[in-house]
């Protein structure tokens, strides 16, 4: 299998049933090497079936993932982290008394045994989220902002080339929304760093997104800009049922 240069990702007939329910069913798609791509889709669509079978936490029953040119749809969570396809997790109440630099080392471990490369590649991941100056602090005492940027970058640390975000911004104030979408925009730019997000604001993924893919019932429903998204009837009616008005809901998203 030769490398894609252009796509990081390919999806291809992707499928996974639990009993006779079809959470993902025949998903194709691709994401762009450096974009940002948005993956939304009313409750139940089948979003976190799908990061779950990008991450390895459940194998597809059919269909296969082609990663950076690799098919890693049989190999380990682990193998694809070391590869470099990650996502952000929440930390534990068992960690909770661990520091934010002992939390994030626990990332930067993944891909090296030595401690002190650990905490140095640790303390850079938490240098890039702007955390510096509370590296020491445990994190029981963060508030969710720290922990959300604590989160990011415990990923980072395992240098990620693609890091699926999770609802990364739930319960974040609309300050706090706008201050992720531009780290996210930044990390983006500099790392050039590739992500994939599901997220319920849907500003969010019409700000950062160049590319968004829409479930619905397991199926991608469609695949197109934020522009090209917002307008379809097809979409709206997903999201607003039959009845949408178009002229009323031309802000979708905004
Ligand atoms: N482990 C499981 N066992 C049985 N059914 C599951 C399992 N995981 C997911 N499902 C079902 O698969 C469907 C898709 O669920 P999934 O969580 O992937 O949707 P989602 O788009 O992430 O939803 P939400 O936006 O509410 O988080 C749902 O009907 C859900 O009940």
């Amino acid at each position: 299998m030769t490398a894609d240069t252009a796509d990081i990702l390919k999806v291809e007939g992707l499928t996974k049933t639990f009993g006779g329910l079809s959470a993902n069913e025949d998903v194709s798609f691709s994401a762009p090497r450096g974009a940002i791509c948005g993956l939304i889709g009313p409750n139940g669509a089948g979003k976190s079936t799908l990061f779950k079978a990008l991450l390895g936490v459940h194998k597809p029953d059919r269909g296969r993932i082609i990663f950076d040119g690799i098919d890693i749809t049989d190999i380990s969570q682990q193998k694809r982290c070391r590869l470099g396809l990650c996502c952000t997790f929440q930390i534990s109440e068992s960690f909770s008394e661990l520091s934010i630099l002992e939390a994030v080392m626990v990332g930067a471990y993944s891909r090296t045994s030595s401690r002190a490369k650990a905490r140095t590649d640790a303390l850079v991941a938490i240098g890039e989220v702007g955390l510096t100056d509370l590296a020491h602090l445990r994190y029981s005492e963060l508030n969710v902002f720290q922990r959300k940027k604590a989160e990011l970058a415990t990923a980072l640390a395992t240098n990620p080339k693609l890091l699926l975000l999770d609802e990364l911004f739930a319960g974040c104030s609309l300050h706090e929304i706008a201050e992720l979408i531009d780290l996210i925009g930044a990390l983006n730019q500099r790392l050039g760093t590739t992500f994939i997000i599901v997220e319920h604001v849907l500003h969010v993924i019409m700000s950062l997104c160049s590319k968004v893919i829409v479930l619905e019932s397991g199926r991608i429903l469609e695949i197109g800009t934020p522009a090209e998204i917002s307008t379809s009837p097809v979409v709206l009616a997903a999201y607003l049922g039959e009845d949408y008005d178009v002229d009323e809901h031309q802000k979708f998203g905004r």
